[in-house]
């Protein structure tokens, strides 16, 4: 894992590199000082030797200097080689999931996702940044100060035998139960970041529904459980501060009592004890660092662990080595497909058999729930079939190269969004490169020039995140223009003209008709009205196709399809009189 990560690294790894040779630098002077000290004490103040006090001082200056300049090279290194580390680690992880199907991000939330591109990286890059510092600079100061305290009294240092391993392993211990208090931590984040967002969301309804209240309460049992771990975490990690003081105090009153008795004794310097005491200071002081470097790396560990998991996960969307990067013609075929979503082991479609002819325009009808969107979304392989298989141009869709399949499969969702930007900018998702004139030309056919038009700055409108400045038709007719201008092999509405008013949507049908007559379509529409038109008429009943013909046959032949046609023509529900 740490590999893994490290990866993300790459042009900052010469900072990374560079800040420990500095801090190296900074800790030998550091830990040489005492040891001028003890001499300075001995041999320049009680013997009165100002000639040695002064070179001796004027020695420790330089020194003092350099590790100054060390240290804060050092600090400029490492801050730059985190935060280096964490845009890459962001980037990395960005990347990969983008390549997620809807599957992979139903596995993972979206809120968990957003916290761990967020929280969870800006806890590594701490740690990161304490690592190539403080790290690099706890166990050296820990052993050269062992080792100077050895060659000022071997005998007096064996106490650092004792004190040094007590405090490892009450640190080790602290870290083994704080570890998974921490993971918890993050995965009530997840929790709080939901409800933070379906609130952020949501809320018109909110509003309108007067819900402050209920999501005020939804969010402060979401904060309460964060507090109740991390609270719980943190005393934990807290207990490292007593231990660690205990061991200290221990050591000091060990070396003040029996080094005073050994200058009683003359078999002892004052200054040879004044500087270990001060070692002694330097020797916690390391673990004192190294115990906070741990509670830091207690706590980004568990983050790590949470990116790496998406890191390391393989998307459910496979591509083969030699994918078609060419979709011969808009034909569709479904044989033998079987469905259902992943962690729901209710089967949506069953046993589907369909083909669908190059240009053809397919009306797709049926109840809520019958499994309409459901369908389509097996064609761009938003989701892969269970059993059976979709051929798109003659060819399995898995074989195809995903942006290949994507690119000739254009599809209008129910649930379409616009981003913040221009209204050009947002159409030209559908193709960048696309000139103002087929700009304008998909506009038309969606219907959605004359309404751009009419707006004050016309196709340099902007439009506020998720399209919050605009109607719900217009916003519609704006995602088609935005899918035509992908001119694709194979368009999908579904139910993408719902907010449009009849005559508009019945000109969108015209103009499919008239302009697109190659263009393989599939309307989804709960309006009779939307797919009359259409050459066939596919109708699904609880993830069955019951029926498939013109309106005219259907109207004859089906049940089903003229229950909802008495329904919408004669304003009842025939349902009701059965
Ligand atoms: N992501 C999902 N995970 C689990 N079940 C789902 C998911 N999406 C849809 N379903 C279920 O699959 C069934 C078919 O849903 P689908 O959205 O295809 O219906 P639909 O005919 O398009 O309905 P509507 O006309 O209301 O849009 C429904 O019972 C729905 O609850």
């Amino acid at each position: 894992m740490i590999k893994r990560l490290g990866h993300s690294v790459r042009e900052f790894k010469k900072y990374a590199l560079i800040s420990p040779v500095l801090v190296a630098i900074e800790t030998f002077i550091e830990t040489f000082i005492p040891y001028l000290m003890a001499n300075m004490i001995d041999k320049g103040i009680i013997p009165g030797n100002l000639g040695y006090i002064e070179k001796l001082g004027a020695f420790m200056l330089v020194g003092t200097f350099i590790s100054l300049a060390g240290g804060a090279g050092a600090s400029w290194y490492s801050s730059k080689a985190s935060a280096g580390f964490a845009k890459n680690l962001r980037h990395d992880l960005y990347y990969h999931i983008q390549d997620f199907s809807f599957e992979d991000y139903e596995h993972f939330s979206t809120s968990s996702i957003v916290v761990r591109l967020t929280t969870d990286i800006m806890n590594i890059q701490q740690a990161f940044q304490m690592l190539i510092r403080a790290a690099a600079r706890a166990p050296l100061m820990l052993i050269f100060s062992i080792t100077m305290a050895f060659t000022v009294d071997a005998q007096m240092a064996m106490v650092f035998v004792v004190s040094v391993p007590a405090m490892a392993i009450g640190l080790t211990i602290i870290i083994a139960i704080g570890r998974p208090l921490f993971k918890k931590v993050y995965q009530r984040y997840d929790g709080l970041n939901r409800v933070v967002r379906e609130n952020l969301r949501g809320i018109r309804v909110v509003k309108t529904y007067n819900r402050a209240e209920t999501e005020n309460q939804k969010e402060a049992q979401a904060s309460s459980r964060i507090y109740e771990v991390f609270s719980k975490a943190e005393r934990i990690l807290q207990l490292n501060s007593p231990i660690m003081q205990f061991v200290m105090y221990g050591t000091l009153l060990f070396l003040a009592w029996f080094g005073s008795k050994r200058i009683v004794a003359g078999t002892m310097q004052p200054g040879q004890l004044v500087s270990l005491l001060a070692y002694a200071m330097s020797v916690l002081m390391s673990l004192n660092i190294l115990s906070n470097v741990f509670n830091q790396m207690t706590i980004s560990l568990a983050s790590a662990q949470r990116i790496d998991e998406v890191l390391t996960y393989n998307s459910t969307l496979t591509t083969p080595k030699d994918a078609l990067t060419n979709v011969a013609n808009g034909d569709i075929e479904f044989k033998h497909v079987d469905f259902n979503y992943a962690d729901d082991h209710v089967t949506r479609l069953h046993d589907i058999n369909l083909h669908i002819k190059s240009g053809e325009t397919i009306g797709i009808i049926g109840e809520t729930g019958s499994g309409k969107s459901t369908l389509v979304q097996l064609i761009p392989r938003l989701y892969d079939v269970n059993k059976g298989k979709v051929d798109v141009g003659g060819q399995n869709v898995c074989y195809y190269d995903i942006r290949t399949l994507r690119d000739n499969v254009s599809m209008v969702l129910q649930q379409n969004v616009l981003f913040s930007g221009t209204i050009a900018e947002n159409l030209r998702w559908g193709d960048e490169h696309a000139t103002d004139e087929q700009l304008v030309h998909a506009a038309k056919l969606a219907q959605a020039d004359d309404f751009i038009r009419s707006l004050p700055d016309g196709y340099d409108t902007y439009i506020e995140q998720g399209g919050s400045n605009v109607s719900g038709g217009q916003k519609q007719r704006l995602t088609i223009a935005r899918a035509l201008l992908k001119r694709p092999k194979i368009l999908i509405l579904d139910d993408s003209t719902s907010a449009v008013d009849t005559h508009t949507d019945s000109l969108i049908q015209k103009a499919f008709r008239d302009e697109l007559p190659h263009m393989t379509k599939l309307i989804i529409a709960q309006r009779i009205s939307s797919v009359q038109s259409a050459d066939r008429i596919v109708v699904l009943n609880d993830g069955k196709i019951e029926a498939v013909g013109t309106h005219n046959e259907l109207l004859k032949s089906d049940s089903l399809y003229q229950d909802i046609y008495n329904s919408q023509i004669k304003g009842g529900d025939s349902h009701a009189k059965n």
